[in-house]
């Protein structure tokens, strides 16, 4: 299998590789055709949900907290593979009845290792609920967690001097996958480029070398009250957005600070992307497209930008590989409009860093919260991150107000797309769905009628709907 490069970034590229990682940059551009991809999308399909694929296991650290278990399996195998399955809307289970625990009756047990980089803020509220979670819907299903906290963001700085101490990356990717909560906060905010927590977040992106970040963005019919929108706008809402998320402008080189010729300061940034970059995304986008509703919009700026010209013509380009899949392009700035105005005409978008950053952010208040939405970043091969879209949200942090689901809805994502685990994570976006159907929401959420419950609350109550629904 060819292994993708993270070409095209410049000298921030090395910049990372340098203090973040222990990688060596690669030069190789290898072209990843649509037949490598299908090839790579049939490797990353269910290797690891068949019963005796499993993570690397065996690494028990200080901090592993398996849960109890009758039967303890050390299991080995390769890297997490990911199944690059999209569904559709997982408000349409119909999750089963009934009345016993079969984790102890499973025909085998897989055991992960799994890296939790709590982060600042609201970090540690919501990774705390989310490991519970992963532990108990897990456990009903034969899987066993191994797990390694390792340090991130401004909690990084107080500890080590830098966002992203080597150790934390190299435990991350030892790890069969990686969930993070949030990094930032005021008490950083001034620091310098180089030591602030957000260039922590950025390290572990190139690092894990994670390029296809999927965030899905559904309106679940009991929030529909919550959003912002109109009710027959907002309703039925079923949207993913493929950003791409290792190059672009957050990692562009001219980048920094400098006076123009009227002694003023100036700060400059560099959008940048290579043809196999935008090639790469482009298949993430179409594959997953596919896979929904045979629809893919990419946004760009191809009107201003060049960068963004590149980026259309390649899409085009791969276009032609993929007959049953319908392409239309838009601008970024129609496509923020169009979000507002009509967003049930979207499927799949795929676009850029800084667009995919900001156009995910936009499309969260359609479901009610930026504290529902979870991610998945994806890479060729090795760990997948997985973590919320929202920020630490520092104006709420230790006070019980952050919403988890997010970071609960990332663990279901941990465990479709990074482990191969669909029955677990089915369990877990049933089990939010019976607590939003029971009426618990956090503040952000919160709507007349409804009972609301802090951050600590929505996990008890999320843990019990986990509980009370075992299938065998
Ligand atoms: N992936 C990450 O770790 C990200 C980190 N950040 C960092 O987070 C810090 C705060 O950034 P902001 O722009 O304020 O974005 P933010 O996403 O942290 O917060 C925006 C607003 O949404 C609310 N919010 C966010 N998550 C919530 C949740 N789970 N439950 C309830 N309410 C929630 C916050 O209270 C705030 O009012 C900054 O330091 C920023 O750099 C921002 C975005 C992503
Ligand atoms: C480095 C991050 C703080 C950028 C961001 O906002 C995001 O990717 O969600």
């Amino acid at each position: 299998m060819r292994k993708l490069t993270l070409s095209g970034h410049g000298e921030g590229d090395e910049e990372m590789v340098e203090r973040g990682t222990a990688n060596t940059k690669m030069k190789e551009k290898n072209k990843v055709t649509s037949k490598s991809i299908n090839r790579r999308l049939i490797d990353w399909r269910g290797v690891r949900g068949k019963g005796q694929g499993a993570g690397k296991s065996g690494s028990n650290s200080s901090s592993d907290q398996p849960v109890a278990m009758a039967v303890h399996l050390r299991l080995s195998a390769g890297r997490s593979k990911f199944e690059f399955q999209v569904k559709k809307n997982f408000a349409n289970f119909s999750p089963k009845w009934a009345a016993v625990r079969c984790s102890d009756s499973a025909p085998s047990r897989r055991r992960y290792t799994i890296t939790l980089l709590p982060g600042d803020g609201i970090g540690p509220e919501i990774v705390s609920v989310a490991k519970n979670v992963l532990e108990l819907a897990g456990s009903i299903e034969g899987i066993e967690f191994g797990f390694k906290e390792m340090p991130i963001g401004g909690a990084a700085l107080d500890v080590a001097g830098v966002p992203l101490p080597e150790e934390t990356l190299s435990v991350a990717k030892e790890s069969d996958a990686v969930l993070l909560g949030a990094i930032g906060g005021y008490k950083w905010d001034n620091n310098e480029k180089q030591l602030k927590p957000e260039t922590g977040l950025l390290q572990l992106r190139a690092g894990l070398k994670v390029f296809a970040n999927l965030r899905p963005a559904t309106v679940l019919p009991q929030l529909v009250d919550a959003s912002t929108l109109k009710k027959e706008v907002a309703e039925g809402v079923d949207l993913m957005v493929v950003r791409e998320l290792t190059g672009g402008i957050y990692f562009g080189r001219p980048r920094g600070f400098t006076t123009n010729d009227n002694g003023e300061k100036t700060g400059f940034n560099t959008e940048v992307y290579s043809s196999s970059e935008v090639d790469r995304i482009a298949r993430v986008g179409f594959e997953t497209a596919r896979k929904r509703h045979g629809k893919l919009c990419s946004v760009d700026k191809a009107n201003v930008l060049e960068a963004s010209m590149l980026w259309r013509e390649r899409v085009t380009e791969i276009s032609s590989e993929y007959p049953d899949v319908e392409l239309t392009h838009m601008y970024v700035d129609n496509a923020a409009m169009q979000l507002l105005r009509y967003p049930k005409q979207f499927d799949t978008i795929v676009t850029n860093n800084i667009f995919g950053d900001i156009l995910s952010d936009e499309a969260s208040m359609i479901t009610g919260s930026i504290g529902m939405l979870p991610s998945a970043s994806l890479g060729e091969s090795g760990p997948g991150l997985f973590e919320p879209i929202h920020g630490s949200a520092p104006d709420i942090a230790g006070q019980d107000k952050a919403n988890p689901l997010a970071t609960v809805l990332s663990v279901a994502m941990l465990l479709r797309y990074g482990l191969g685990e669909g029955k677990a994570a089915e369990r877990i976006e049933t089990a939010v769905l019976e607590t939003l159907n029971k009426g618990f929401r956090t503040g952000d959420i919160y709507s007349a009628g409804n009972k609301l419950v802090g951050c600590k609350e929505m996990g008890e109550q999320v843990l019990k709907a986990v509980d009370s629904r075992v299938q065998c």
